[in-house]
Parts: structure tokens; C-alpha cells; sequence
């Protein structure tokens, strides 16, 4: 009884706003143009369920670089070009840097992550924190920690190549566990790792399509989760906990660790340094933005949630949290294994810049043209982002003479952008060289990817320098060290790759490179005399020194 009278109060509650919501958002005219719109539902039929980039490109193939998306309580605006996000996004940033607001995100207690906060005085303070600490300039004090890092990963994947996919993903999150809080234990940051997987995995849940209609249904947030309509709460409660772990326990054990004197140098060490006062005193705003920021580089970061998109679909909205670092990892190694001569090409670089006898380091990156090319173009192919993060219109806007309604959530279809074929010829495939020029170095009339694949405006990646420095070591260590090939499927013939990604996917699925993509040792030339299994993770564990450097012959198989 109770649920049928919930169910009949929602029906007229929808429909009468929707109503309402109609006549609102048509009171100005035009709007931009887009896919017929149907009486009451909009295109509520219309959104794409899987691979909304395609769709997306489509419209704005049609339509222009700008398109309307009509849907019951939620206004999309979808951009198609780069021109069009540098007008809107960068050049009108003041009104297109909000973010749309989720019911679940904030009952499950994600509102302390700065990625998902308004654009207000709070973000800002956040936002300016985290850049003193990720800025350009900031960096290379992070270059031992990712060297570090990244040698262990290799030895991982030499002790355990079934394991490949798990050694990638730690790689990011052990990163960024150390340069934020300091953590050396491996088993922590296992730990760690482990936990900011489970706390994201409650993003990743609220975003089946219409699994909350508390998000349409904002009121639904209050009922008690053992009432019927109560799912929110119910479910919020399983996570809120772990959500909160993720932000308290690695920032409680350095301030204890400080309070011991046992406390070794992090991005968390400098920030309560620098934010006490005399007396070791901080206030309780100080210690919200500390703890919010690291926890939001250590969620950004380790295999979890960068960014979030938010879709409104058939029931209602759902955030979309996606991993960043390790996708754009696996996507590499799958390039590899499905473009051998781009893998050879990188290697022999690698041969000549950094020769047989040691790991590349910071100092050789500048020189390895190559492998920085076959950076772009991995972010650029294969884009983890492909429709970026939503904006939110914080005021009416007029752009060209079509009026976009306030609220209206934004998508730059970083995918579309990514794949124009006037800027990159043959988009599909995956060439590093389209950056070069004919004398090897970076092609600067070409357009940077990073310029798109990291978002647009005031609320653009804020750790895109981390990332590229992360991802640029890995890519050289990993290429110098390994051969990557296709896996050898039951039938004994090598698996037939694909980077498309399953049917139903709204992003790029995830998949396990285990599985198809055999890392195998001994790179290159086969002249490598350096030993990778001679490192020590506990060296690294006690000490914070650099790895020890072995030599030994006869290459790395073992
Ligand atoms: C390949 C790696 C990465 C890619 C492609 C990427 C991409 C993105 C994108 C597309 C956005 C949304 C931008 C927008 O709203 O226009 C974003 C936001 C963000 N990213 Fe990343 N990201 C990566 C790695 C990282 C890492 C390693 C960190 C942390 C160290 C990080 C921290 C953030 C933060 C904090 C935001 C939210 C910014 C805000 O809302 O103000 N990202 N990223």
C-alpha cells in the first residue's frame, strides 16, 4: 500500500514539473539546434545507451558544433569542436565552471573531492592548494618517487606477467600514495590502493543506468533505507564508511606520525606545515581543505575516479567516475601489441638515447622524441575521457543567437575532437608519427591532444603534469625492458586484439590485458645488460633512497 502510493505521488510529482520545467526552458527561443524533440519527453528516447561519443559526433555532424539535447529536467549541450569549447569553456569560463549536482554523490559523502564540488570559494582554495603542489614547476620533486615506482612495477611484471593487469594499476596508485602522504610500506600501500578502489566502486554503482532515482528525485535522499523508496539510504550506508576511510586514514596517520616525529616528507607533511599556526594549531576549515586535497589526489590518481560524467538517462542521472592513469596504461600496452612497428620504432630510440646498460630516467626524456609522440597518440586514440567531464552553465548564456538555458550540463565530446580527421588524418589509426616532423622532433603545427584529452577551462585536469611525467617514464621503462605481443589464445594462435571496447559501454570498457597481451622480457635489441630483477622493493620501503643499480649479463630472462 504504502509503495503504491509512493508510486502514484512520484507519477504526478514527474509529470506535473515536467510540465512546468517545458514551458520554462522554451520562455526564450532559439535554442541550439539538435535531434527532434518529442512532446513532454524531449529526447528522452533519443540519448545514446552506449558509446555516446558516436552518437554525439553524429548530431554534430548534422546540426553544427553545438547541440541541444532536450531531456525531462536536464538541458545537454553537447560541443563538437574545439573552437567551440575555447569559446565557451575557456574564454567564458567564469559561467561554464560549474559542475552538476548529484544526490548520491553528496549522500554518499564525495562532496569533500574538489572534482565534484560547484565552482565556488571552497573549490578555489582547494583547487589552488592542490596547484601549488601539482603545478609544472612542482614535479620533478616527484621524479624519484615515479622512477621508484616504475621499477617496481617492471619487476612485478617480470615475477608475475600473469599479473600484468594488476601491476599496472598499482603503479598509479602507489605513486601517488607516496608523493601525498608519504606512505613506504608496500603492503600499505596495497592497502590503500585497495581501499580507494572499493570507495570509487560506489561511484561505479551509481552509475547503471537508473539505478537511483533519487538522482530525478532529489526528496528520495531522506526517506530510511528500511522504507519502501529508501534504496539511496540504504546503499549510501553500505559506502559512506569506506568513502570516508579513503578521505581520513592515510591524512590521521601522518598527523600522527608528525605528532611522533616519525613523519617523512609528503604533499600532507607541507600542507599542515605550512597551514599551522603557532602552537602546531590549524583550523577545522584548514584541516577540511588538507585532508580533502590530498584525498582527491590519491582518489584522482590511483586507479580510481578522475573525473566524473554525469548523463541524465531514462531514470535518471548517473555519474560516470573513470580511471585515468591505469587506462591510459593499458590502452598503451594494447597499441603495442596491435602496432609492433610503432613498439620497434620506440625501442630503437630507447637503444640509442639510453643505450644497453641502465633504465632511462628524467634526464633522457627530452631526447626520446619517439616515445613522447607515442604518448600524445595513445591520449590521443584512445582518449579515457571521450566525452570529458560535465560542465554545469552557472548563468543564461547567448552564443551565435541561440540562447543556453542556465543549468544546462555541458559535453565536450573529447572524442569527436580527438578524431577530426582535418587535424589528424586517418584518425582510427594509431600513429605516433602524424606528431613528428621530417627531422624527428614534435610537430608543434599539429594540435596537442593534451590540449583536449585533459578537459577545458578553470576545471581542466589539475593533474595533467603529474600525469604526463608519470606516463612518459613508465611508457620509456617499460618499452626498453619489454616486448609486448598479442596473447596466444586456447586454439595456440595469437588473440585477434580489439581496443573498441564492449557494446555496452558509455565509455571505453575496461578490460584485462592478462589476458591477450603477453609482456615478455628482453626488449629490443636482446642487448640489454640491465638486470631488472636486482631491484629491491624493501630498499625503497626503508630508506626512500634511489634503487640500487645492478649490472649483469645476459639479459633479463630469466
Ligand atoms: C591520463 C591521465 C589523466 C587524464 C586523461 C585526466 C583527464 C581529466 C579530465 C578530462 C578532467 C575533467 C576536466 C574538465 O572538467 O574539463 C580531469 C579533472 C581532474 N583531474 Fe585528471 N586526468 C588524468 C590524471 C589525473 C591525475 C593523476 C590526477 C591527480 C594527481 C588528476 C586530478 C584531477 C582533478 C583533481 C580533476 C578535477 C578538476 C576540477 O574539477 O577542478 N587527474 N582530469
Amino acid at each position: 500500500m504504502p509503495s503504491t502510493f509512493v508510486t502514484i505521488f512520484v507519477s504526478f510529482a514527474i509529470a506535473s514539473s515536467t510540465i512546468i520545467y517545458k514551458t520554462w526552458l522554451t520562455r526564450r527561443s532559439p535554442l541550439p539546434p539538435g535531434p527532434p524533440r518529442k512532446w513532454l519527453v524531449g529526447n528522452m528516447f533519443d540519448f545514446p545507451t552506449s558509446r555516446p561519443w558516436l552518437t554525439f559526433r553524429d548530431w554534430c555532424n548534422e546540426h553544427g558544433g553545438l547541440v541541444f539535447i532536450d531531456l525531462p529536467f536536464k538541458p545537454i549541450v553537447v560541443i563538437g569542436s574545439v573552437q567551440v569549447a575555447r569559446d565557451l569553456l575557456d574564454d567564458r569560463s567564469r559561467i561554464y565552471s560549474d559542475r552538476p549536482y548529484s544526490t548520491m554523490m553528496e549522500i554518499l559523502d564525495w562532496s569533500w573531492a574538489f572534482f565534484t564540488m560547484p565552482y565556488n570559494s571552497e573549490w578555489r582554495a582547494n583547487r589552488k592548494y592542490f596547484h601549488d603542489h601539482f603545478r609544472r614547476s612542482a614535479i620533478p620533486s616527484y621524479h624519484s618517487i615515479l622512477l621508484q615506482e616504475t621499477h617496481v612495477a617492471l619487476k612485478r611484471l617480470l615475477e608475475a606477467p600473469n599479473e600484468s593487469h594488476q601491476h599496472l594499476r598499482n603503479f598509479p596508485g602507489s605513486s601517488i600514495m607516496r608523493v601525498v602522504y608519504g606512505v613506504r610500506s608496500a603492503a600499505q600501500l596495497r592497502e590503500y590502493v585497495d581501499l580507494a578502489e572499493h570507495a570509487v566502486d560506489s561511484i561505479r554503482r551509481t552509475l547503471i543506468p537508473g539505478a537511483f532515482l533519487a538522482e530525478l528525485i532529489s526528496f528520495l535522499k531522506y526517506i530510511p533505507p528500511w522504507m519502501p523508496g529508501g534504496m539511496a539510504r540504504a546503499f549510501a550506508a553500505q559506502y559512506r564508511p569506506v568513502v570516508q576511510q579513503l578521505r581520513d586514514r592515510p591524512f590521521d596517520e601522518v598527523k600522527q606520525a608528525m605528532a611522533e616525529g616519525k613523519a617523512t616528507p609528503s604533499i600532507v607533511y607541507s600542507l599542515i606545515k605550512d597551514m599551522q599556526g603557532e602552537g602546531g594549531y590549524m583550523t577545522k576549515e584548514q584541516v577540511q581543505i588538507a585532508r580533502g586535497i590530498a584525498a582527491t589526489a590519491y582518489a584522482a590518481a590511483s586507479d580510481t575516479a578522475c573525473t566524473f560524467q554525469v548523463y541524465y538517462h531514462k531514470a535518471g542521472d548517473y555519474s560516470h567516475m573513470h580511471w585515468q592513469t591505469t587506462a591510459t596504461l593499458l590502452f598503451f600496452v594494447l597499441a603495442m601489441a596491435m602496432y609492433p612497428e610503432a613498439q620497434r620504432k620506440a625501442q630503437e630510440e630507447l637503444e640509442r638515447v639510453v643505450g644497453p646498460s641502465r633504465l632511462p630516467d628524467f634526464n633522457d626524456t627530452k631526447s626520446l622524441v619517439y616515445v613522447h609522440a607515442l604518448m600524445l597518440e595513445t591520449l590521443r586514440w584512445r582518449p579515457i575521457a571521450p566525452t570529458g567531464a560535465p560542465h554545469a552553465l552557472s548563468e543564461d548564456d547567448v552564443y551565435k543567437g541561440y540562447h543556453i538555458p542556465k543549468g544546462s550540463l555541458i559535453i565536450a565530446n573529447s572524442w569527436a575532437m580527438l578524431h577530426d580527421p582535418v587535424d589528424y588524418p586517418e584518425p582510427d589509426t594509431f600513429n605516433p608519427e602524424r606528431f613528428m616532423t621530417k627531422d624527428g622532433e614534435i610537430d608543434t603545427s599539429v594540435r596537442d591532444p593534451t590540449t583536449i584529452a585533459f578537459g577545458f577551462g578553470r576545471r581542466a585536469c589539475a593533474g595533467k603534469e603529474f600525469s604526463l611525467s608519470s606516463l612518459k617514464i613508465f611508457m620509456a621503462s617499460m618499452l626498453h625492458v619489454y616486448d609486448i605481443q598479442p596473447g596466444v589464445g586456447e586454439d595456440g594462435h595469437p588473440v585477434v586484439l580489439s581496443a573498441e571496447g564492449s557494446d555496452e559501454a558509455i565509455m571505453y570498457a575496461l578490460f584485462d590485458i592478462s589476458a591477450s597481451v603477453f609482456v615478455i622480457s628482453d626488449a629490443g635489441s636482446g642487448q640489454l645488460s640491465y638486470d631488472i630483477s636486482s631491484i629491491h622493493q624493501a630498499s625503497f620501503e626503508s630508506s626512500g633512497a634511489s634503487h640500487p643499480r645492478h649490472r649483469a649479463y645476459g639479459g633479463l630472462s630469466e
